[in-house]
């Protein structure tokens, strides 16, 4: 099989993925180099794609190869200028990437080494495109640590990939478990600050040898949702007449949602709604600088009392989120109108 063939692809019709790029030279250039030339990692991993078919080979974890890799994605696309604002659609919330105008859209399944989707909700697509007059790359699907065996490094390749591209704001939105008494069902939270459990217990995607070329050792995440951008959401929401509260959104391993005893216990620790993902993503994008706004969407109640809880699924996620992505998407074209 080419790799033409392979990069050609038309998603709804609107795909203008340039076919000129052989896939096995990008296998070449993306083998690993090591930190600086003097680390060789080995753990670099052959992401078998969808169709079976196994692509290059890429270490999330080396600078190089994630350099290498957004220079390919830069060259499947036509890129009309530099996105300076990413966004990474929760489940439920792709619906904005179909938005973008002059869009170009490119399957995860397309981009030699990248880990795939397979959370319903999550199309598992990179769209490029215009939303409110601005340049935007977004993320239609993440990667839930749960999907790929807690390898947090993986699941955030994305966001480094996204500085690398011209990326200076990101916007990440999730659907959320409710454990606030205030909040009611397709509410929006604007994230305050997170608890990112996995972090607490060294599942963190800073752990490892690390390359000063994505950032410091240590990072600060004191203010890791910009109060300015809060702010600012907090007024539209009211402008918009969308019930917007402000909270603290904790991420748990998942994927099993909580018992009674832990929404307790979270309640306990501050928290206003729970998840199973956005901390990780924040972290590496404040580790390479980048500013964040980030949201969730209300989909369920968190139960706190086993003789009186209800059963909790994703198919109630999906079709909160369902019903609420009209506002959603008009809350984030909004946000990005005023960027
Ligand atoms: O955080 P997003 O991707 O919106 O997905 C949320 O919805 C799923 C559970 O229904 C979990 O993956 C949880 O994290
Ligand atoms: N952990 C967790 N994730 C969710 N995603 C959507 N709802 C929930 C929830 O109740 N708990």
């Amino acid at each position: 099989m080419s790799g033409e063939n392979l990069i050609m692809s038309s998603v709804n019709g609107v795909s203008s993925i340039r076919p000129e790029i052989a896939l096995n030279g990008l296998a070449n250039g993306l083998k690993s180099n090591g930190i600086n030339g003097h680390h060789e990692h080995t753990n670099g991993v052959d992401h078998k794609h969808a169709n079976g078919h196994k692509h290059a080979t890429v270490d999330p974890r080396n600078y190089d190869d994630i350099i290498r890799l957004a220079e390919v994605i830069r060259n499947m696309v036509d890129l009309k200028e530099s996105p300076t604002i990413g966004v990474i659609c929760g489940s439920g919330l792709g619906d904005l990437a179909d938005l973008l105008v002059d869009k170009q859209v490119v399957p995860y399944t397309k981009i030699p080494g990248f880990p795939q989707t397979s959370v319903v909700g999550h199309k598992g697509n990179l769209v490029f495109g215009y939303l409110s007059g601005k340049y935007v790359m977004c993320l239609q699907g993440r990667f839930h640590p749960y999907e790929h065996d807690m390898d947090l490094v993986l699941c955030t390749m994305p966001v480094r990939i996204m500085h690398h591209l011209g990326v200076k704001t990101m916007i990440v939105s999730n659907a959320a478990g409710g454990i606030n008494h205030k909040f009611n069902y397709g509410d929006l939270m604007i994230i305050k600050d997170h608890v990112f459990m996995p972090g607490l217990v060294g599942f963190s995607p800073l752990v490892g040898l690390n390359d000063p070329r994505f950032g410091a050792r240590f990072v600060s995440v004191h203010d890791a949702y910009d109060k300015q951008l809060r702010n600012m959401a907090r007024r539209i929401a009211d402008e918009e007449d969308i019930r917007a509260h402000e909270g603290i959104y904790v991420m748990s391993g998942g994927p099993q949602y909580e018992s009674p005893a832990e929404v307790k216990l979270y309640k306990v620790l501050g928290a206003d709604a729970l998840g199973m993902s956005t901390c990780h993503e924040v972290t590496v994008a404040r580790q390479c600088g980048i500013r964040v706004f980030g949201f969730s969407l209300i989909t369920n109640i968190g139960n706190d009392d086993a003789d009186t809880s209800v059963e909790v699924s994703h198919e109630e996620v999906l079709e909160t989120a369902k019903e609420a992505s009209v506002r959603a998407c008009r809350f984030v074209s909004r946000i990005v109108e005023n960027l």
